[in-house]
């Protein structure tokens, strides 16, 4: 058992009820802690979660009852102002809703986390920012708008934003979601370089076992609980426990 502080990232019994018509529990009691230096994915069948535990736990949605931590951090009842200030600095996020700045070209968007923080770049972040913009295929679109960028692009602005800084701690929903095969392989490798050689923690939500098969670590929600918690394991049994996930479901 890892110690409060090998956790980037933690949930103690955590609930999120929803509930206007009847009250559906999205998480139902979900204890769960992300390790430092860790990449782990998050699996499960439609609606078992998911994306409500990683809103959670980044502390942009807040829980019906339990307890949140990022790093030694209780954010439970923390208010926005002092949350952004904190996931600012440590924490990066690639959604599906790329919250990509419309009036900002490409470069900007990426650059755009040094900015809000009045930080400037060094020699090695130039260089790792350069990397990002070729391995993600940016380099002849760094004057464009969002608007003018497809879909698969946008996400690949988003991903180069928030690899950027090297935060600590990256959420990731579905980040391969919109990418062809060739440059979502691209993202997970760069996604795993973040994790071993940068020790970067990487919490990535998936529906795909191949990506889930980059992962350290694979949980699996069903029903909003923890159902298994795996090291590393392959595209095929990951897909047969996603498999008798559904047929049980
Ligand atoms: N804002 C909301 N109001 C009411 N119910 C919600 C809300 N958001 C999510 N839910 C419900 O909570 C449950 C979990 O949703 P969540 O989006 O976390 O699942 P998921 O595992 O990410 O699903 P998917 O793989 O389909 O994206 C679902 O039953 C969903 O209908």
């Amino acid at each position: 058992m890892n110690t409060t502080s090998s956790l980037v990232a933690s949930v103690v019994d955590v609930r999120k009820i929803y509930g206007t018509h009847g009250s559906v529990a999205a998480l139902d009691g979900v204890s769960l802690g992300i390790r430092s230096g860790e990449f782990t994915a998050i699996m499960g069948p439609s609606g078992s979660g998911k994306s409500t535990l990683m809103h959670v736990m980044a502390g942009l949605d807040g829980a019906t009852s339990g307890r949140v931590f990022l790093g030694d951090t209780e954010i439970t009842g923390m208010n926005d102002a002092e949350l952004t200030v904190l996931r600012r600095r440590a924490v990066g996020f690639i959604f599906q809703a790329f919250n990509l700045v419309p009036t900002l070209d490409v470069r900007g968007n990426i650059m755009l986390p040094f900015d809000l923080d009045g930080r400037s770049v060094s020699r090695d972040e130039e260089q790792w920012i350069t990397h990002l913009i070729q391995t993600l295929g940016l380099a002849q679109r760094l004057a464009h708008r969002p608007y003018e960028l497809s879909g698969g692009q946008q996400q690949r602005v988003a991903i180069a934003r928030a690899l950027a800084t090297r935060p600590k701690l990256i959420f990731a929903d579905e980040p391969t979601g919109n990418l062809d095969s060739k440059t979502g392989r691209e993202v997970l490798s760069l996604l795993s370089t973040a994790s071993s050689q940068y020790g970067q923690s990487i919490a990535m939500v998936t529906h795909d076992p191949i990506a889930a098969s980059h992962a350290d670590r694979v949980v699996f929600l069903a029903d909003g609980k923890v159902v298994a918690d795996r090291p590393r394991t392959s595209a095929a049994e990951i897909s047969n426990l996603m498999l008798s996930m559904e047929t049980a479901a």
